[in-house]
């Protein structure tokens, strides 16, 4: 039986799932085979040994120390796609409440709600918080990923033009694009040209900072920046700054910090892109389903440390998952141990990603403790799993 702790609250269709599947909920993470977690910082923890998984119901992992767990041969999932309409929603309505002074106005009917000439003050009132249409704007898209790439078809069916910047697009995905998003080449000319920007990129050591004080001067004058993605991927010194001398004229952000919360036209939002109802369950879902699949097939299915290794079901028999150094000889040796110790490879598949390496095994014969510790002995060698049926 595999054990489960939760850092966050996580959808119950998800929970339910495990416990149904003979999984049990435990209050001590050291004392879990696989963590499930939304926003919780775990960049601090230590991984306990008998940790074999972590599973982010969502899809950034800057809350993980992703290649400290590679290391340790704990594999870390996430689940894209899975809230990207969720975000995407909120990113049309952070665009609109930018475009008008929706809030303002929210506000003005809240204070005057006791008058009872409100309406016909209202009607003097509105020219206050008029504003300008999204149609025919020029919208920048940064990251044509699961949710940049639903932003940019929401925008262009609302009739803005769109112009998109993602050098490491894949090309199946740059296939499934709409052919009316303007191909940016580089980040200055799409800062320089749109009315609006929308970062939809992880947060990493290449993207932190981004949005720099050089990249502001390069945005037009008056342009609305989004940030939906991370707040690390934007200077808010120099962000304030920008909207301090109208540089700038608003940040919609979901990122609620010291910095951003004092900021003048500023809109900022609680981290509420990907609570919805439909969100939360399908990350749950996605990442309940990839932590089973994994800890009792080994299959490894959108992890962000170890390469896609999917043998189906493991039906009958014995699996070794190894995870390893992605270095030469490491296989051969594997494979000279299991036939040493009387063991056939039925099945196998073997996947690097940059440094980590993951082998998995199906074999016949008796896997024995000392196979296991001669294996978990070999150079190389992180981790060894055993899966029976
Ligand atoms: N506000 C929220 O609640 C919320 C919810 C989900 C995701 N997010 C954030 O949004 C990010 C994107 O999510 P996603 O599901 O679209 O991820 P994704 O992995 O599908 O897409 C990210 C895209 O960014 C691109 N990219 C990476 N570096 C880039 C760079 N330097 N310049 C341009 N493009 C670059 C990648 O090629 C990829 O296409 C997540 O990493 C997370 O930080 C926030
Ligand atoms: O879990 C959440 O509420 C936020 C998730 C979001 O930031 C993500 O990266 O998927």
């Amino acid at each position: 039986m595999y054990c489960i702790h939760c850092m966050n609250n996580i959808s119950t269709v998800g929970t339910d799932a495990l416990e149904a599947a003979g999984y049990a909920f435990v209050e001590d993470p050291a004392a879990a085979n696989a963590w499930l977690v939304r926003s919780a910082n775990l960049n601090e923890m230590e991984m306990p040994h008998d940790l074999l998984a972590i599973a982010r119901a969502g899809a950034g992992v800057n809350n993980i120390p992703v290649e400290r767990c590679a290391q340790q041969g704990v594999v870390v999932f996430n689940t894209p796609g899975a809230n990207a309409n969720a975000v995407k929603e909120l990113v049309i309505c952070g665009m609109l409440l930018a475009c008008r002074d929706i809030i303002g106005g929210v506000e003005w009917v809240h204070e005057a709600s006791d008058d009872p000439q409100i309406a016909k003050r209202a009607e003097k009132a509105k020219k206050r918080f008029a504003g300008f249409e999204l149609a025919g704007k020029r919208v920048g898209v940064i990251g044509l990923g699961a949710i940049g790439a639903e932003v940019a078809d929401a925008l262009i069916a609302l009739g803005a033009e769109v112009m998109g910047y993602d050098p490491y697009l894949s090309i199946n995905a740059a296939w499934g694009l709409d052919r009316r998003i303007e191909h940016a080449t580089d980040l200055d000319q799409l800062l320089s040209a749109c009315d609006f920007v929308t970062l939809h990129v992880p947060a990493t050591d290449s993207t932190r900072g981004m949005i720099s004080a050089e990249a502001i001067s390069k945005m037009k004058h008056g342009a609305v920046l989004l940030n939906f993605a991370r707040d690390a991927l934007v200077d808010e010194q120099a962000l304030a700054e920008a909207l301090d001398d109208g540089k700038l004229a608003r940040y919609v952000t979901d990122f609620a910090n010291p910095a951003s919360a004092n900021m003048k036209n500023a809109i900022v939002l609680p981290h509420l892109g990907a609570s919805t109802g439909e969100a939360e369950d399908n990350c749950a879902v996605m990442a309940a389903n990839q932590l089973r699949d994994y800890l009792e097939n080994g299959n490894i299915v959108n992890s962000v440390n170890y390469g896609r290794v999917d043998l189906g079901p493991l039906v009958s028999g014995t699996r070794l998952a190894l995870f390893h150094e992605n270095v030469q000889g490491v296989i051969g040796e594997v494979s000279q141990a299991i036939a040493r110790g009387g063991l056939n490879i039925e099945n196998m598949s073997n996947v690097s990603r940059g440094a980590n390496a993951y082998t998995l095994l199906e074999v016949t014969g008796n896997v024995t403790d000392a196979l296991v510790s001669e294996l978990e002995g070999l150079t190389g060698i992180r981790r060894v799993r055993h899966i029976v049926r």
